[in-house]
Formats: C-alpha cells, structure tokens, sequence
C-alpha cells in the first residue's frame, strides 16, 4: 500500500498493492496493522454505500464536534472526483481544498479526515461510491456548505447544466456562512 500526501496535511491518497492474475485482481481495501505501521490508527465503525447516475453531485458534507468522521472512500463502480475541504482553523490550509478522481479502474482510495466537508462528482453514467467512517452517522449533527460556494470555486467536471442536487444540497451555506460550525474533534 502507498500513501501520498496532498497539499493538505493529513489528507491522504492511497494506493493499495493489487495482486492481478489470469483470473482478475485481488487487495486489501483495508488492514488495521497496514495503517497503524503506516502511523494511522482509526476505529472504523460504519461502512456506507450509495450509487448516483452521471451528473450526481453529493455534498458537501460534514458533522459537527464530536460526530465529526474520518471518511476511507472509494469507488467500485463507475468515475467520481471526491473533493475534501479544509475546514480545520488551526490548518495552514484552512478553506482550501483538494480534489482526486477515484475509480473502479484506479482503486485509489482518498483518506479525509475529521475536520472535512466532503463530497464528490459523478463521471461517468453510474458510479457505486463505498466508505468507513470512525463515527457514526448523526443526523441532528450533519451540516453541509454549497457545492457551488464561489468562494470554493470548485470544478466538480460536470456538463453545465447537467449537475443532479438534492433538495437538500441546493439550499446548504457558502463557506463563510458556515463558518461557525467549523470545531472538530481531532
Ligand atoms: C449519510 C447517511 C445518510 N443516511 C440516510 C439519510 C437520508 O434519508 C438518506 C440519504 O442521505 P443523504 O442524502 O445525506 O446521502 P448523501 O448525500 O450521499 O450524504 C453523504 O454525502 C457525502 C458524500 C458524505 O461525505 C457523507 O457521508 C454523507 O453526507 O440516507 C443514513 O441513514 N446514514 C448515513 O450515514
């Protein structure tokens, strides 16, 4: 398994070790004594699973302190770009964000910690989205910040026009709105 840093601390790729043969692929999506000798020690205790046609924009998403999850997220079916944005005020990246194209092809896996709105674009005609969380889901927690915020300016790589919100999402804050509700638990 690699690990590669982004321009975030703590914001990690990883590229897991693929064993291929005649008759396919095998590897690891995760291994606890992998990570902890990799220095990452996390208590996973909810997998998620969604699927989203092409144009699918979820996000983006966060909980508040102390709900607030480390998020594992890959893809096995299909394309998205999986954006994660810093919402850490002691970060030097603070507000930035960072963007990665995860696939079924690629099997690259985006490691976003606590202290991160996250979300993703869907590429390709469908796209099965899988991930761990270290914290369980907490309704009364969720908040969330535009997709759109052109303070962001993110390029989800959609087709103008052709981007698919739900309800919920087209009415989530700019960033500068939501600011208050930026504590994590590290
Ligand atoms: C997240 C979640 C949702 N739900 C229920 C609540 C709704 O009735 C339904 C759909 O939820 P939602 O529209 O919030 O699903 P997404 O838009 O995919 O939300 C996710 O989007 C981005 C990509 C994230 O990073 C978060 O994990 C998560 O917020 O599932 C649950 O029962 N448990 C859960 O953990």
């Amino acid at each position: 398994m690699d690990i590669i840093k982004t321009k975030i601390p703590d914001l990690l790729i990883i590229k897991p070790k693929v064993f291929e043969d005649e008759r396919g692929y095998f590897f690891e999506s995760y291994n606890e004594r992998v990570f902890h000798e990799k220095g990452i020690d996390l208590e996973f205790v909810q997998d998620n699973e969604s699927k989203s046609g092409y144009g699918v924009i979820r996000g983006l998403h966060y909980q508040l302190a102390p709900y607030s999850q480390t998020k594992l997220v890959r893809v096995i079916e299909g394309k998205v770009f999986d954006v994660a944005v810093d919402l850490r005020q002691d970060s030097p990246t603070y507000g930035q964000w960072s963007g990665i194209e995860l696939s079924a092809e690629n099997k690259i896996q985006f490691l976003v910690p606590k202290g991160f709105a996250h979300g993703f674009s869907v590429l390709s005609k469908s796209a099965t989205f899988i991930y761990k969380c270290d914290n369980l889901y907490n309704q009364e927690a969720e908040r969330g910040i535009a997709y759109n915020d052109p303070s962001l300016n993110i390029d989800w790589r959609i087709q103008p026009g052709k981007e698919i919100i739900s309800p919920k999402d087209r009415v989530l804050p700019n960033f500068r709105e939501a600011e208050k509700n930026f504590k994590y638990s590290k």
